[in-house]
Formats: C-alpha cells, structure tokens, sequence
C-alpha cells in the first residue's frame, strides 16, 4: 500500500515588491507525497515553482500553510539547482564527500562511500578534478552524487539539466532514470520538458500562471524499471502529446 511521505496544506507565498506591495508567488498548494514517488512540475515562467522546492528545502519559510511530515519528524532533504554550485576550491571527490563530512563522518569513511558514487556517476579518473574543469554535464553528475550521498528522504530537483545542451540533457535524465530505479527516494523536480517528465515521474503537476497553484495533474502509468526506449513507443508520444495539450489548456 502507498505511504504518505509529506502532506502540503494550503500552502501560500507572499515575496514583498516594490512601492509596499507585495507579490503573490504561491496560492493555496495542496499536495501529498508518496514515500518513493517520482513527481514533476511543470508550469509557466515565474509560476512559484523554484518558490515551493524552496519552501521545502527549508531555504524559505511559508507565508501561510502547512507542511506535515508522515513520520512525525523532520526528514532528510537535500537539493539541487540548475547550477551545480560547487565548491570551487574542493575536487570532484571532495565535494562528494562534504555533506558526510559536515554530518561528521570521518574524513577516511566519507571519501571511501564518495568514491563508490564518483564510480556510480562514471567520473573514474576526475576524482582529483577542480569543478571549473569539468563540463557542465560532468558538474551536475557531482551536484546529484553530493544530493544522493545523503541518502536524502527527499530529494528536490529545480531543473538541474536546465543549462545543459539538448544531448547532454537527454543523456543525464536517462542516467537519473537508472539511479532512481536503484533507490527509489521521494523526488519532487522541476523541469521545463515535457518528455523528460514522462520519461522519469510516476505523477506531472501542472502549474499554472501566478500565483502558483496546481492546475491538473497527470499519472505516468509505464511500469517501473522504465527503460529509455520506451520514448520510441507509440504510448510514449500519446502521453507527452496528452500532457502538452493539459499545459497549454491550462496555462492560456
Ligand atoms: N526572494 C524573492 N523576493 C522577491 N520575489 C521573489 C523572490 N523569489 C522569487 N520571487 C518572485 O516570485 C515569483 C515566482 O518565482 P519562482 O522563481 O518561484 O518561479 P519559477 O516558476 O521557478 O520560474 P522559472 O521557471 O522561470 O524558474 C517570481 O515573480 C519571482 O520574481
């Protein structure tokens, strides 16, 4: 049976604007969780996507609303953004192996299990790397490593293949595809293509203009392991066709 990982109520973000007023990202989110659900948001430039993954990231606080936790308890989160943010002065591994290091893991421990993602991200011989000689592609291989070494509970995506070209993108959302399948942690991630959607969620929630607000929603039903050539399927384009047409009506 599907268990619950967080329930949002009625959640709202207000930003203050200029002259005093003030601006209203998110209006009255409503949205449950599955624990080992892959979710994907799609929606309008400015709609308050980044705004909730924020608010869920604890980075910014709600204006009103509540996030309740299935568990009782705080969960393990971790996020990563269209840019890898490395840090510049740390090699590929060290990067990997920080958040084990702030947790307190010693050093020898946190770089042995940074070295078993390095090779589940196929980064054999960059270990030693500085960040602004990877490509981009490679830096957000490491942005995800540094996310999934934490064996986050959840774990936020805000369009981390966003600045990618369309061929590297392609080719990392089916290297996602295949850890996910491994792990199965709760994702909730933005993304501004529609097949990258099909491809990866269990479920796309569709935003609309601002405020931000969940206008439809569309269950991905492919059965999981999902290999990357089911884009080459019949159902594959039925569905992006399905979830492109409930975009445009629902974003006009
Ligand atoms: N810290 C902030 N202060 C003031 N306004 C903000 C702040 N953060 C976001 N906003 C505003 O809130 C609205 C929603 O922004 P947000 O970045 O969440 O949208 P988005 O859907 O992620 O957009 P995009 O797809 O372009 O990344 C925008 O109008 C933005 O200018």
């Amino acid at each position: 049976m599907e268990k619950n990982l967080l329930s949002i109520q009625n959640l709202s973000k207000c930003f203050p604007a200029e002259n005093g007023n003030t601006l209203e990202a998110l209006d009255s989110i409503d949205l449950n969780l599955q624990d080992g659900e892959f979710a994907c948001i799609i929606g309008p430039s400015g709609s308050g996507k980044s705004t909730l993954l924020r608010i869920l990231a604890d980075v910014l606080e709600p204006t009103s609303g509540t996030i309740q936790y299935a568990e009782k308890k705080p969960i393990t989160k971790a996020i990563v953004f269209q840019n890898s943010n490395l840090l510049p002065w740390y090699t590929v591994i060290q990067n990997i192996a920080l958040p084990l290091q702030i947790q307190g893991i010693p050093k020898i421990m946190a770089i042995q299990q940074a070295q078993a993602w390095v090779e589940k991200i196929g980064l054999q011989g960059f270990e030693n790397e500085w960040p602004q000689n990877l490509s981009g592609g490679m830096a957000q291989r490491v942005a995800i490593a540094r996310a999934l070494i934490q064996k986050p509970q959840l774990l936020l995506l805000d369009e981390p293949f966003g600045a990618l070209d369309a061929l590297t993108r392609e080719q990392m959302s089916i290297e996602l595809l295949g850890t996910w399948e491994q792990i199965h942690t709760t994702v909730l991630m933005v993304t501004h293509s529609i097949s990258e959607a099909v491809l990866l969620a269990d479920r796309v929630l569709v935003f609309g203009h601002r405020p931000g607000c969940i206008v439809n929603s569309l269950e991905i039903q492919f059965d999981r392991p999902r290999n990357p050539d089911l884009r080459d399927t019949a159902e594959f384009t039925q569905t992006t066709k399905l979830l492109r047409e409930m975009i445009l009506t629902n974003t006009k």
